[in-house]
C-alpha cells in the first residue's frame, strides 16, 4: 500500500441506476416506485433538441413534487459541447429544491470540463443559498475521457461516481458496432490447432472498465457499468453485469425497468458469498490467535490479503442491508 491511504467511496447503495427521458413524465412515478438505488432523469440523449425546454420543466417539477424515498436522485445534463448544458444547470439548480442529490455530466473529456460545471454550480448554490452541496457523477464515453480518466476522477470534491457509456464510447473510438454493451459479434478469437476451431468472445469493454475502476478506487468514487441496450436479452445483461462486478464495479444502469431486478441481484453479494467471506474472516482470526499469518480454508490458501478481500464483500452486504 502506498503511504497515501485509498479513500472510501460514498457509502450509499448504487447497484442500479434507472434512466428515463425527461420528456416522458408519465413514467416518473413508476421510476420512483422501482427498486433502483439511483434515478437518472435524463435531459441529454433520450430527449430531442426541440423537447429540451419542456423536459427541463418536467424534471424540475418531478424533483419538487414526487416522493423519491431514499433513492439517490440525479439529473443528466447535456454535454459541454452543446448549447443546452448551462441552461440545464441554471434552471434545474435555481428552480428545483433540495431533494436533488447529483448532476450527471456526460461526455467528459478532461478535468477542465468538471471545473467549468463546478464553477457554475458553486455560483448558483451561493446565490440561491442552497444548503446541500450537489454531487457530480460523470460518464466516461469518449476517447478523451478515457485518456484523462484519472485527472477527471480527481477533478472536484463533488465527484461521487463514474459510469462507462458503451454507446458513445464505441462511437468515439470508431468501433465497428451498433450494439450497446455486451459481447460483440465481430470481436472473437479462434482457437489454434487442428480440427474444428473453438470460438471465444472476449469482452470488448474490458479495458475501459478496468481503467474506470482503477481511477475510481484511487480517488474514492463509485465505478458503475453503463447501459445494456438489448433489454430483451436478460442473460446477456446478467453476463455483462457479472463481468463488471467481478472487476470491481458496484452497479449498472437500467434503460428499461425489467433490468432493475437483474442488476440488483448481481450487485448484491449473495448469501453464499457473504457466508464464505465471514468464514474466511473467522479462519484468519483463528490463525492470528495461533500466531500465523496464513491458513488453509477449504483446501486453499488464505492470508492477510484474504481478510481485505472478504471485508469488501461483508462491507458491501452490510451497507446494502443498511
Ligand atoms: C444508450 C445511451 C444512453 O444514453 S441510455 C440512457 C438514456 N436513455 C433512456 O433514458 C431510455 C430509458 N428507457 C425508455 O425510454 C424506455 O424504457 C424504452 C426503452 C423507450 C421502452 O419504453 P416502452 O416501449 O414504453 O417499454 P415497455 O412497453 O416495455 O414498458 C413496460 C412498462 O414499463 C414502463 N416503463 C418504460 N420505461 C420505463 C422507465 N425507464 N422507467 C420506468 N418505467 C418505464 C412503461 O411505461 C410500461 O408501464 P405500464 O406497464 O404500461 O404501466
Ligand atoms: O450515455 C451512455 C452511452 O452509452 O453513451
Ligand atoms: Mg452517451
Amino acid at each position: 500500500m502506498s503511504f497515501k491511504v485509498q479513500p472510501a467511496p460514498p457509502a450509499r447503495p448504487n447497484r442500479c441506476q434507472l434512466f428515463g427521458p425527461g420528456s416522458r413524465p408519465a413514467i416518473f412515478e413508476k421510476m420512483a416506485a422501482s427498486a433502483a438505488d439511483v434515478i437518472n432523469l435524463d435531459l441529454e440523449d433520450s430527449v430531442s433538441p426541440a423537447d429540451k425546454p419542456a423536459a427541463r420543466a418536467n424534471v424540475i417539477a418531478a424533483i419538487n413534487d414526487i416522493d423519491w424515498g431514499t433513492k439517490t436522485l440525479s439529473v443528466r445534463i447535456n454535454g459541454l459541447d452543446t448549447p443546452f448544458w448551462y441552461r440545464d444547470v441554471v434552471e434545474v439548480l435555481e428552480e428545483a429544491g433540495e431533494r436533488l442529490d447529483v448532476i450527471m455530466i456526460p461526455k467528459v473529456g478532461c478535468a477542465g470540463d468538471i471545473y467549468a460545471v463546478d464553477a457554475l454550480v458553486s455560483a448558483i448554490e451561493a446565490a440561491k443559498g442552497r444548503a446541500k452541496r450537489i454531487g457530480f457523477e460523470v460518464i466516461i464515453e469518449t476517447a478523451a475521457g478515457l485518456a484523462h480518466v484519472e485527472e477527471i476522477a480527481a477533478a472536484s470534491p463533488r465527484m461521487q461516481a463514474m459510469s462507462l457509456g458503451a454507446a458513445d464510447y464505441a462511437a468515439s473510438m470508431g468501433m465497428q458496432t451498433t450494439g450497446i454493451g455486451g459481447t460483440q459479434a465481430g470481436y472473437y478469437m479462434l482457437a489454434d490447432g487442428p480440427g474444428e476451431r473453438a470460438v471465444s468472445q472476449p469482452d470488448p469493454w474490458h479495458f475501459p472498465t478496468v481503467a474506470i475502476v482503477s481511477a475510481c478506487r484511487t480517488h474514492g468514487l463509485l465505478p458503475v457499468d453503463g447501459p445494456f441496450g438489448d433489454f430483451s436479452d436478460d442473460a446477456g445483461f446478467t453476463a455483462q453485469a457479472r463481468r463488471s462486478a467481478t472487476l470491481g464495479m458496484v452497479g449498472k444502469w437500467a434503460i428499461h425497468p425489467k433490468q432493475v431486478a437483474l442488476a440488483n441481484e448481481v450487485f448484491t453479494p449473495s448469501e453464499a458469498q457473504v457466508t464464505e467471506a465471514r468464514e474466511i474472516l473467522a479462519a484468519m482470526a483463528e490463525a492470528e490467535k495461533a500466531g500465523q499469518g496464513a491458513a488453509v480454508y477449504k483446501g486453499r490458501l488464505v492470508d492477510l490479503a484474504s481478510i481485505r478481500q472478504a471485508q469488501v464483500i461483508v462491507r458491501q452486504a452490510e451497507m446494502i442491508a443498511g
